[in-house]
């Protein structure tokens, strides 16, 4: 799986830009500000057919245009594909591969396995469970059509039923029917969300294990806990009946999986209140290296890989670990962006000699 060429028209920094690409490892060099991010980001574009950072599509068209392409050929299973993202201000999105338009963007995700690696991933631990959630069904939809779909059809189900919680309320009004038809869909799709989210930690746990201990040297125990309302409860349904008079009175739904969240501890402690920055670091990175193992494993070939900006925010020592090992190991295909030409350029050369420095300042 690689890609071998980008090209550009009107997004973000860039009016056009044209990039043939390494089949190993492509490093993105050039001033703050230059773009390196962006061209990560339209990378991203082709795998999941939307931006990374920002899921405003016009915003990421070219100030002044009204339109933006992101066009890439890639080899898939030795085949070659083509794969076209493009955005017009007030129009659909329109995804294509090989010149055909996919009928939900959602049919292409899974078809180019990648994992990105970004100084904002702290926010995993930091921030609220929708965080967690989201990094859970995104590596487990890259791998499973029909969670993607009970997922999309849940999220719809669920913004429904919170707008008849607020119709109650307006209209003072209530209709125990009309919200058990909301109650029973969703309970059925939760009990499928909740199957997969458990067995995919179950898979997954192990192997986070193992990648933190090759990163750590083996010295604290982690573990990766699935936390549902769901583990204490019969069904869905058993508790929307519990929650009826909370969900009325704040016009949401407060009970169902999407409340779900991970719990990550080191040595039985959350990793958040007492993980030190280097444990909270190296557990991120074992996060993100566990997500490749497991979609490798599951795809049969390597996941394309992006490491933004890491230099920056992480010790050398831990770059230079993760270039190690994502050249020992044979990676596949992988882009990192530094500002530093040489700094990146010194860390990759002493791990292999299969490299493209490609430097966005000479192209402007
Ligand atoms: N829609 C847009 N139209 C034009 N320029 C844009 C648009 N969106 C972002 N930019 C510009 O893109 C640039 C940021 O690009 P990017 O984040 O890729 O830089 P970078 O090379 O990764 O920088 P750094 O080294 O600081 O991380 C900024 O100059 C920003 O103004």
């Amino acid at each position: 799986m690689q890609i071998n060429k980008l090209s550009l028209l009107n997004y973000k920094n860039f009016s056009q830009l044209d990039l043939n690409f390494n089949a190993h490892i492509n490093c993105l060099v050039g001033q703050n500000g230059i773009g390196k991010t962006n061209i990560l980001d339209a990378i991203y574009h082709l795998a999941f057919g939307k931006s990374y950072y920002n899921p405003i599509s016009s915003q990421n068209i070219h100030h002044g245009d009204d339109f933006f392409v992101v066009d890439g050929a890639l080899e898939i299973s030795d085949k070659n594909e083509r794969i076209v993202v493009s955005f017009k201000k007030g129009q659909k999105k329109v995804l294509k591969r090989n010149a055909k338009i996919y009928d939900k963007i959602s049919d292409h995700i899974g078809l180019i396995p990648l994992v990105i690696i970004t100084p904002t991933d702290r926010d995993l631990i930091l921030e609220g469970s929708e965080t967690r959630r989201k990094f859970m069904d995104g590596v487990i939809a890259q791998g499973d059509k029909q969670y993607l779909e009970t997922i999309l059809k849940y999220s719809k189900l669920l913004s429904q039923r919170n707008a008849l919680l607020k119709y109650f309320a307006v209209n003072r009004t209530f209709n125990s029917d009309s919200l058990a038809v909301y109650n029973d869909q969703m309970n059925d799709l939760a009990e499928v969300i909740y199957e997969k989210r458990q067995a995919f930690v179950k898979i997954f746990e192990p192997i986070l294990q193992k990648r933190y201990k090759d990163i750590s040297g083996g010295r604290e125990q982690i573990s990766l806990h699935y936390k549902s309302q769901l583990n204490d409860s019969e069904n869905l349904n058993a508790l929307f009946v519990e929650a009826q008079q909370k969900d009325l009175q704040r016009q949401y739904s407060t009970v169902g999986t999407h409340k779900d969240d991970l719990k990550f501890k080191i040595n039985g402690h959350s990793v958040k209140k007492f993980g030190s920055q280097g444990q909270q670091k190296s557990y991120l990175i074992a996060l993100k290296f566990a997500q490749y193992d497991f979609l490798k494993n599951i795809k049969g070939f390597k996941p394309i890989v992006l490491l933004d900006d890491i230099f920056d925010k992480l010790d050398e020592n831990r770059v230079a670990q993760i270039i190690q090992m994502v050249t020992h190991e044979d990676m596949g295909q992988l882009f990192i962006s530094d500002t530093h030409a040489e700094r990146t350029e010194d860390v990759v050369k002493s791990s292999t000699e299969n490299y493209k420095m490609i430097n966005l300042s000479e192209k402007e």
